[in-house]
């Protein structure tokens, strides 16, 4: 029952979370499979606190360490009680933050306030670039090898200021630093099969740009399985993935953003990244990284994942006109959100 629970919750991403019993019938069981200590930085949020249910249930995970200024010893204890292979410790205050991060092979960072109904990812900037900022230093010093990904909005600054805070510290590695796009993946594939009416389990549609309002930009031309949708489903497609945090954050009235969807687009990327680390080939997740793909020094894209993190970023394909100037459209704003990141590690 568990292994079929997990099975089907990590099923669809381009790869493929094996349970337990999958990994063993492959002959690669867990106890085969190396050792990897992950840590969760906001783990007792609301987000933090699925992922690590989510995380606890990934049997490439070995160590498990639940951090957060606050009541991660009683998620930890929670956690720990089910029977899956990682060792879970939770780690609270200052104090522990280095123990919960030396050692980690992937560090996932949902830390940080999220929106309240009438508010923009841009609006957290003033309290999340501060968290960020010295998460990422504590990460710089005490794990520097370890593979970021970035939850926390807004992720279009945020990913930006832990790449400065890194080159700061002279650990920075492109490699290694992932802004998480994957619910955007998450609610393109659900809306286009949705509406195109085909097996959700088989979609793929992939998001470029950024995460947030118009910088998130689906590639509905590329979508599989091919539908034959009008021009006006492709616009209501695109407008609802771009809006879709801030039709949780409505639906919430004030009480959060999405926290149980971006958990489990969270621990797939995760689990992508672990895959990737392993060895596993051709492992695609979208993610936003430092970038060439245009003319802004970060972009969200197809990227593989490998041994060493970022192996390969991919290019954007053939768009379609109104993909075209929605990428026209996306830049300037991406532009200075990233590069208002960068001034802030500068200036503080
Ligand atoms: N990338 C994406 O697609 C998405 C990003 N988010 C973002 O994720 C972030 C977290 O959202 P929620 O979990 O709903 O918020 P939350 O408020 O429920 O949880 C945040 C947690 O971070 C902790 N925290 C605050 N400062 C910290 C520090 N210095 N070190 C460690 N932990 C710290 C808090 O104690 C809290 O437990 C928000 O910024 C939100 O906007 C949310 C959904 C999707
Ligand atoms: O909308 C928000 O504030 C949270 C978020 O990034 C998302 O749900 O995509």
């Amino acid at each position: 029952m568990k292994a079929a629970i997990l099975r089907s919750l990590l099923r669809k991403s381009s790869t493929v979370a094996p349970s337990s019993s999958y990994v063993l019938r492959r002959g690669f069981s867990s106890e085969l499979a190396p050792e990897r200590k992950v840590a969760i930085l906001g783990a007792a949020g609301g987000i933090g606190q699925p992922l690590s249910l989510l995380m606890k249930l990934n049997p490439l995970v070995s160590k498990l360490a639940l951090y957060d200024i606050a009541g991660t010893p009683g998620v930890a204890a929670d956690v720990s009680h089910i029977n899956t292979r990682s060792e879970v410790t939770g780690y609270m205050g200052d104090d522990q933050l280095k123990q919960a991060l030396e050692g980690s092979d992937v560090v996932i960072i949902p830390a940080g306030v999220p929106r309240k109904p009438g508010m923009t990812r841009d609006d957290l900037f003033n309290i999340n670039a501060g968290i960020v900022k010295s998460l990422c230093s504590a990460i710089g010093k005490y794990c520097p090898n370890a593979l970021v990904t970035v939850i926390s909005n807004p992720v279009n600054s945020t990913v930006p200021i832990a790449a400065e805070v890194f080159k700061g510290l002279g650990v920075y590695d492109e490699k290694k630093l992932l802004g998480v796009t994957t619910l955007d993946v998450v609610r393109a594939k659900t809306f286009y099969a949705g509406k195109a009416k085909v097996n959700v389990a088989e979609v793929n549609v992939p998001v470029v740009g950024g995460h947030a309002g118009i910088t998130i930009l689906p590639l509905f031309s590329q979508a599989s399985p091919r539908a034959n949708l009008s021009d006006e489903d492709i616009k209501a497609l695109t407008k609802r993935t771009q809006d879709g945090g801030t039709e949780v954050v409505e639906a919430k009235a004030g009480k959060g953003s999405a926290t149980l969807s971006m958990a489990y687009a969270g621990a797939i990327f995760a689990d992508a990244c672990l895959k990737g680390l392993n060895g596993v080939p051709d492992v695609v997740e979208c993610s936003f990284v430092q970038s060439t793909v245009t003319e802004l020094p970060f972009f969200a894209s197809k990227v593989r994942l490998g041994k060493n993190g970022v192996e390969e970023v991919l290019g954007l394909g053939l768009l379609s006109e109104f993909e075209q100037q929605g990428l026209e459209a996306l830049k300037p704003e991406l532009k200075s959100s990233i590069e208002k990141g960068i001034k802030f590690v500068h200036q503080s």
